[in-house]
C-alpha cells in the first residue's frame, strides 16, 4: 500500500537531515515541502515570527495544539531552556507516529511529550494527569474552528496565568475569524498581529500574539 505524503517527509528527514540536529530536521521538512510536496507545516517565514515569541516568553512549561508531522515541536523544543518541557497534542494515531519518529531522530525527545488525542479531552487532564501549573506559552495550530473553543477550555481549567503567551497559526488562510474575534474583544487579552505568508507560498498569511492578563 503505498506510503502517505507525511510518511515521505519522515523518510526524507531519515536519510537527509543530521541525527540530533533539531536545525537539520526543520530545514530538510522546509527543503522538501517547498521542493517536492507542499504540507502544512508552519514553515520558515512564520516559524521566524514563532522562535521569536518563544524566545521572548521563555517557557517552562509549553503546550502545542497540533502536532501533525513534528515541525513545530522540533522547532519550538530546540530554543527551551533547560528543565524546560513542551507538551504536543495530536488525535490522528498516523500523524503521531510520525511526529514521535521525527522528534527521537531531532533528539528532543527528552524535552517533548506528545499526548496522543483530542484536545478537548487532554486539556482537562494537564493539571492531575501531567502535573502541569499553569502555561507559559501555548502554540494554536490544529482545526481553525477549535482555537476558541480550546482557548475557552484553557481558562476554564485555570492553566493560564498573568502573562501566559498564546501564539496562533493561519489567522487570514486558512483563517480564524471567531478566534481573531473573540481575543481581540476579549479584556482578559492584549493582541499583537504578525503579518507573514503561507508557508511555501506567495500568499499572505498572519499569526496572532494573545497574551493573557488575568
Ligand atoms: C476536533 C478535534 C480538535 N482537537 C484536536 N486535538 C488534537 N489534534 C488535533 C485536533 N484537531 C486537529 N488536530 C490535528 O492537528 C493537525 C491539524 C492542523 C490543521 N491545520 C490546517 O488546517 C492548516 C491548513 C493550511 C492550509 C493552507 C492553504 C491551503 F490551501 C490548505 C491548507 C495551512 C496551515 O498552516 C494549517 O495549519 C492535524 C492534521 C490534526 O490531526
Ligand atoms: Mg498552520
Amino acid at each position: 500500500m503505498n506510503q502517505s505524503k507525511e510518511q515521505r517527509i519522515l523518510n526524507f528527514v531519515l536519510q537527509n537531515a543530521v541525527r540530533g540536529d533539531p536545525c537539520s530536521v526543520v530545514d530538510t521538512i522546509d527543503k522538501y515541502c517547498s521542493q517536492k510536496e507542499w504540507a502544512m507545516n508552519v514553515g520558515d517565514e512564520k516559524g521566524k515570527i514563532l522562535d521569536k515569541t518563544v524566545q521572548e516568553a521563555n517557557p517552562s512549561v509549553a503546550l502545542e495544539l497540533g502536532t501533525y508531522c513534528g515541525y513545530s515541536a522540533v522547532r519550538i523544543s530546540r530554543l527551551l531552556k533547560a528543565g524546560a518541557r513542551l507538551l504536543t497534542v495530536e488525535f490522528n494515531p498516523e500523524f503521531a507516529a510520525i511526529a514521535k519518529q521525527m522528534i527521537e531522530f531531532a533528539g528532543v525527545q527528552d524535552k517533548v511529550k506528545l499526548l496522543e488525542g483530542p484536545s478537548e479531552e487532554i486539556i482537562p487532564q494537564l493539571k492531575k494527569k501531567y502535573e502541569v501549573d499553569t502555561l507559559d506559552f501555548v502554540f494554536l495550530d490544529h482545526w481553525k474552528d477549535r482555537y476558541t473553543p480550546d482557548t475557552i477550555l484553557l481558562q476554564e481549567c485555570n492553566l493560564l496565568r498573568k502573562g501566559s503567551v498564546l501564539l496562533a497559526d493561519n489567522i487570514i488562510f486558512p483563517g480564524a475569524p471567531d478566534f481573531l474575534n473573540y481575543v481581540r474583544k476579549s479584556p482578559h487579552f492584549q493582541c499583537t498581529n504578525y503579518p507573514s505568508h503561507l508557508e511555501y507560498m506567495q500568499v499572505e498569511d498572519a499569526m496572532e500574539k494573545a497574551v493573557f492578563l488575568g
